[in-house]
């Protein structure tokens, strides 16, 4: 039974033509349109198997994380379905449900609850957690004076130890440094390994192909290519 179904999507974005009221005045007297839709998505279909590691590709604009996006549930298709079953953690805006005034600690369990975890599931990998994020000494304060990478080590850390079933990455792995950025790549290979279900978005070609088995190459909201991540990222280089 497939993991996730992307049956005929159609996603439009309304592009507006006017920057002031008196140009939309003038445009609406002239009866020109005032937007026009432009298709981030024309008619996607794929499935993707359970255990299976994917990789979304595609040029700036061809509509990967507007993708993403509507497998996570963060966007609807306007036609069109999208499935999944079971539980989907989305490293898409990492730190969206961080809370500035809470402490590293208070937002560990704030947001393991928003991924859809019990409060005895937090309890469990909270050292992990915080071993993870190696940030242990500042997890009392409260995470407005955190440094970027810091923040970003904590909700990572959070989305990565979360019992699920489908992980979506967008682009994630091209911050934090180095150091920390291998250990990420080693978690969830290990993620993978055990089973989940991975979705992928990234420009780092050499990367996604050693990670994942498949590639779907969009263009232009269209799928281009669906096989081996090698050959779909040998067809965005050539
Ligand atoms: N909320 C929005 N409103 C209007 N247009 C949007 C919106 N979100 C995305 N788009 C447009 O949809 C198209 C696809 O965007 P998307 O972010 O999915 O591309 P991408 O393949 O992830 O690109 P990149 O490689 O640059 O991250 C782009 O042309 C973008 O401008």
């Amino acid at each position: 039974m497939p993991r996730i179904v992307v049956d005929a999507v159609h996603k439009d974005f309304k592009l507006r033509h006017t920057h002031s009221i008196k140009e939309t005045f003038v445009a609406a007297v002239k009866r020109k349109p005032l937007t026009t839709d432009f298709h981030a998505l024309d008619g996607v279909s794929f499935e993707i198997g359970e255990g299976e590691s994917v990789a979304l590709l595609g040029f700036n604009g061809s509509g990967k994380s507007t993708m993403l996006k509507l497998i996570s549930g963060v966007l609807t298709p306007d036609q069109g379905r999208v499935l999944t079953r079971g539980r989907v953690a989305g490293l898409i805006e990492v730190g969206a449900g961080f809370h500035p005034d809470l402490s590293g600690r208070e937002n560990i369990y704030l947001n393991a609850a928003i991924l859809g975890m019990t409060k005895k599931e937090t309890d469990d990998r909270y050292e992990q957690i915080v071993e993870f994020s190696e940030i242990e000494q500042f997890i009392d304060t409260e995470v407005k004076h955190y440094s970027s990478g810091m923040f970003l080590r904590l909700a990572f850390s959070v989305a990565i130890h979360t019992e699920v079933d489908i992980l979506l990455i967008d682009e994630i792995l091209s911050v934090g440094d180095e150091p920390f950025q291998k250990k990420c790549l080693a978690r969830i290979r290990q993620l993978h390994d055990q089973g989940k279900t991975l979705v992928v978005v990234s420009h780092d070609l050499d990367m996604v192909a050693s990670l994942c088995e498949r590639g779907i190459l969009l263009r232009g909201g269209k799928i281009a290519f669906d096989g081996a991540s090698d050959e779909a990222v040998g067809k965005m280089r050539a």
